[in-house]
């Protein structure tokens, strides 16, 4: 059995757009709507949607069969919790609030065996190695493995350039909601002192050789970062999708017949 091929690490290499979204519902069920919808990735969020490893795994089953490429986002960098998500399958990590190089090269340990690193063998234990029918997954598994590192705090930014330098991260990802809080903006990620901090982490990224990407549900921020050069954008949250609609839709009947446009005319 050959190993997936993880078709988001080849499309960066390609550098080809690719548009995400976020997936917060947490169930398999709903994850696997989203990945029927067309998105080129979307985000299996351990951080901040109410997900379980155990809860990650149904998710990761329930899109395979499908193009869209799933990302999980840990809740942090924890080397035993990566651990965990490489060996229920994940291909591709986001790792929250990465500040120095020195935390992105122990995420990278995390991922590779030694003499490279410090993961563990889980071997014939685990979904990442189709349960050991993946020929050489411990010399190979590194090579459709990818990590982004998120970038989202004053000192991320000041430090991006050493931190997407270091060998073995694939990409850096913006953080706009937590980068505007901790620069004393919060909610506002279009003020121009977090802009400005934002196309500087995205100049240095690109500089070092890595993808940037980042979350823009509002498409003129979107347009906007894809212009900077931003490669993977998350231009959709499926919650607020699905919020937004439906208050959409129960408003066109609550607003009184009177205020609204006649819907035929003769
Ligand atoms: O800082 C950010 O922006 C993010 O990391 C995304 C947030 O967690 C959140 O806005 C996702 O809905």
């Amino acid at each position: 059995m050959n190993m997936p091929h993880n078709t988001f690490k080849a499309a960066l290499k390609k550098n080809a757009p690719q548009y995400g979204i976020w997936a917060g519902f947490a169930t398999g069920y709903a994850a696997e709507i989203v990945a029927t919808t067309g998105y080129d990735w979307m985000l299996i969020d351990g951080e901040h949607a109410p997900n379980t490893v155990p809860g990650v795994l149904a998710q990761l089953q329930a899109v395979a069969p499908y193009a869209t490429a799933p990302i999980v986002r840990a809740v942090n960098g924890d080397a035993s919790l990566i651990k965990q998500l490489l060996d229920i399958g994940a291909q591709t990590l986001m790792i929250p609030m990465v500040e120095t190089a020195e935390q992105a090269q122990a995420l990278v340990r995390a991922m590779r065996y030694p003499p490279h690193g410090i993961r563990g063998v889980g071997g014939g234990l685990t979904r990442a190695t189709r349960w050991d029918g993946v020929p050489d997954y411990l010399a190979t598994a590194h090579e459709q493995l990818c990590l982004i590192v998120q970038v989202e705090s004053r000192l991320g930014v000041e430090n991006v350039a050493a931190i997407a330098a270091v060998e073995g991260v694939d990409a850096v990802f913006i953080g706009p909601a937590d980068l505007s809080i901790g620069l004393g903006h919060a909610g506002d990620p279009g003020h121009p002192d977090v802009q400005e901090r934002i196309q500087y982490a995205v100049d240095a990224t690109l500089a070092a050789g890595k993808a940037c990407g980042i979350l823009a549900p509002n498409e003129a921020d979107a347009r906007r970062y894809q212009d900077w050069g931003c490669q993977f954008i998350a231009v959709a949250i499926d919650i607020s999708l699905l919020r937004h609609s439906a208050m959409a839709t129960l408003a066109r009947y609550r607003t009184p017949a009177t205020e609204q446009a006649p819907s035929r005319t003769y």
